[in-house]
């Protein structure tokens, strides 16, 4: 089968500055890839390129076959890729409501946000428990919900999600898997980085490290050899 999206030999960065050397991963529908790397591997550099927030210098993304390549992000975003940011990028001063429907702006959202938003405060009680909280007093875990909340409000077919366990307290790390779990069991397709190699693992159907801005390894998830993981992550750190 077609993969969903498909990243090939991508060269992206900043203005003279290259940060993603020859970068490919297929992305099979309603599978959760994981992306794993070290600091500044090139991890988000990735999704941002995928979203059209990096431009792309060469090699191209296909979604569903078609080139999605340096292409406004509003209308990447109407074909159903979101990004979930590192640090949430909520809207410290509106409510968690505003910041929800922030998520409902492609035209078949606006329609659906009664519902969608629904489905979000089903899937995070507390969001709805503070739905007319300044979204700038929310704890850390409950910011990632409501990235991950308003993310969700955009009907998404593929979520790109930055290291969402970030900062947590381990309970709200649970808690974090446990959404990527349902959603994942909901069959949408994620893209998942994170630094916590070990429960992203867990949910992984594939995985690939990246490592100065290089796919290193790229296995299935049921297949991952965790010694050579370790030491293809841990190698660049030695050699240094
Ligand atoms: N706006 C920018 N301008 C110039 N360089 C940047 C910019 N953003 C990121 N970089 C550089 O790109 C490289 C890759 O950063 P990136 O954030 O993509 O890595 P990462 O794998 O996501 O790291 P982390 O796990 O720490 O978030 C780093 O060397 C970083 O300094």
């Amino acid at each position: 089968m077609a993969p969903l999206l498909e990243i090939a030999t991508l060269r992206a960065g900043y203005g003279a500055i290259n940060i993603l050397w020859n970068v490919s991963l297929t992305i099979a529908e309603g599978q959760t890839t994981v992306i794993v790397g070290p600091n500044g591997a090139g991890k988000t550099t990735l999704l941002r390129a995928i979203m059209g927030l990096v431009p792309v210098a060469s090699g191209d993304i296909r979604l569903n076959g078609a080139s999605i390549r340096n292409r406004a992000t509003w209308d990447t975003v109407k074909d159903g890729l979101v990004m979930i940011p590192e640090g949430r990028m909520i809207f410290p001063d509106m409510t968690v409501e505003d910041n929800l429907m922030m998520g409902a702006f492609p035209p078949a959202c606006r329609r659906n946000w009664k519902a969608n938003r629904q489905m979000v405060f089903d899937l995070f009680p507390r969001l709805a428990q503070r739905h007319d909280q300044i979204a700038g007093t929310l704890s850390g875990g409950e910011a990632q919900m409501l990235a991950i909340g308003r993310g969700l409000m955009e009907q998404p077919r593929v979520c790109l999600i930055d290291e969402p366990s970030l900062g947590l307290a381990p309970v709200m790390v649970d808690e974090i898997f446990r959404i990527v779990e349902h959603l994942k069991a909901q069959g949408l397709t994620i893209v998942l980085v994170e630094q916590n190699t070990n429960r992203a693992l867990k949910v992984a159907d594939h995985v690939y490290l990246m490592q100065s801005g290089k796919v290193v390894l790229s296995e299935r998830g049921d297949a991952v050899n965790l010694d050579r993981l370790h030491a293809l992550y841990f190698a660049h750190e030695e050699a240094a």
